[in-house]
């Protein structure tokens, strides 16, 4: 679980502060409303379904099947087929793994694909390739081009065993292509969007294999979604939507940033950065993702964040660190007129750095949430992708935008298919 704050001073206090009192309290209470009905009708299928698990046999078995006749795992997919997986197994880098590598080119592009061909052992790799709707141009390109390296390497396994996949059921040319191979496939269910399906096969394979427990992350999440249940007004989910909204409506407030004080965070940025722009932009209306990881990024858009025009909500997540990390030699720290950190640890240093970036995006009057996850475990982060799920669902609602379509992307879509059909 994790807790939320706004500082030393309340955040009732800060909204009253800035006359918004009045538009906050609407707000709130029409998010309070539909979370409510929401809750009643059983929350979100992305949701509900991953706390039910049926899936978990298709899961393990195939995480089974590539863990244990593979060293390399590529996912082929893109938005919501690769970042949730990406965000979910980034927390791997701290543990020892399966052993099992994962790739994840989501961004085509020939020189990487050229380099992955080069550097990757074929007859050691396993090709998933995920696609909701099982048309998407780019994972089609990347999958036949894998099937050609694999053929052309002259794999002793059979070809099939080189191959699973995630799509929907139907008529599809990736579902085809599986059938045809004879490969394993699992069902996207059909009931949850791209960018909600992290907590489905599609995110919890990759994390299966990659030694991470799916167990872990559906309980997160499920917590999560209880105390919503039970309390959707002092959820995080909730007072963040109507704050948002509120912010947005009244102060000119256009952008979100979203800055963890945690390296293994990064990818969870541009997840939710899919999850943010893809749901809320619409009609004329929404606000920026911004991405950014601490301290890092203190050294790089910190200026503008703290000096440039007033126009954002910063939420930083914080991850317990104090006395966490190396140590710091005092005699060398001192003999080098670094007294300050002299004994401190990597952790110390950070705790102070994301305390101070706060303490001063507040004093320059921007509204600053706190998230705090007590550790850097999959019940935290499964608990985090459900909160900022439901975050997105409510500012939909309060936006008056449908949060589970993209229309504009996909006539870029038909364009794509249009140039390269006349080149
Ligand atoms: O899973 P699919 O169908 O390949 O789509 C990949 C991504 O492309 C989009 O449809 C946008 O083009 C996203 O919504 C989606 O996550």
């Amino acid at each position: 679980m994790f807790k939320f704050a706004f500082g030393d001073t309340s955040l009732q206090q800060q909204i009253e502060a800035l006359g918004l009192a009045g538009a906050y309290a609407e707000n709130l209470n029409k998010a309070t409303v539909f979370a409510k009905n929401f809750a009643g009708n059983g929350l979100l299928p992305c949701l509900t379904q991953a706390a039910g698990g049926p899936d978990t046999a298709g899961i393990e078995k195939l995480a089974a099947h590539i863990t244990s006749g593979f060293s390399n795992l590529v996912i082929l997919g893109t938005g919501g087929s690769s970042l949730g997986a990406q965000a979910a197994t980034a927390l791997a880098a701290y543990t020892k793994g399966l052993g099992t590598k994962i790739y994840t080119p989501d961004s085509l592009d020939p020189f990487l694909m050229d380099h992955l061909f080069a550097s990757l052992d074929p007859l050691e790799t396993h090709i998933l390739a995920i696609s909701k709707s099982g048309t998407t141009g780019e994972t089609l390109a990347q999958l036949l081009a894998c099937r050609q390296w694999l053929e052309n390497a002259g794999t002793q396994k059979p070809m099939k065993d080189h191959f699973s996949f995630i799509t929907e059921p139907g008529k599809r040319a990736l579902r085809t292509y599986g059938d045809d191979l004879g490969s394993l496939i699992l069902d996207h269910p059909t009931d949850v969007g791209g960018r909600f399906s992290v907590l489905t096969n599609v995110g919890m394979v990759p994390v299966a294999v990659a030694g991470l427990s799916v167990k872990d992350f559906r309980n997160g999440a499920k917590a999560v979604c209880d105390a919503f249940s039970a309390d959707p007004a002092m959820s995080a989910a909730v007072v963040g939507a109507a704050l948002i909204q509120t912010l947005n409506e009244n102060l000119g407030v256009t952008q979100v940033l979203i800055m963890p004080y945690a390296e293994s965070l990064r990818a969870f940025t541009r997840w939710h950065g899919q999850l943010w722009a893809e749901s809320l932009g619409k009609n004329g209306l929404g606000t920026t993702p911004i991405r950014a990881v601490g301290p890092v990024d203190q050294h790089s858009q910190m200026q503008l964040f703290l000096d440039g025009p007033n126009d954002k909500f910063c939420t930083i997540v914080t991850v317990p660190s104090y006395g966490k990390g190396p140590r710091i030699d005092v005699a060398a720290a001192e003999k080098y007129g670094l007294t300050y950190m002299a004994g401190r640890t990597i952790g110390d240093m950070v705790t102070c750095q994301s305390r101070a970036t706060q303490d001063t995006l507040r004093a320059k009057g921007r509204l600053v949430r706190e998230i705090v996850i007590d550790s850097l475990s999959e019940e935290n982060l499964g608990g985090l992708f459900a909160s900022f799920m439901l975050e997105t669902v409510i500012t939909a609602h309060l936006m008056g935008v449908d949060a589970y379509d993209q229309p504009a992307v996909e006539e870029g879509k038909i364009l794509t298919r249009k140039y390269l059909g006349e080149l």
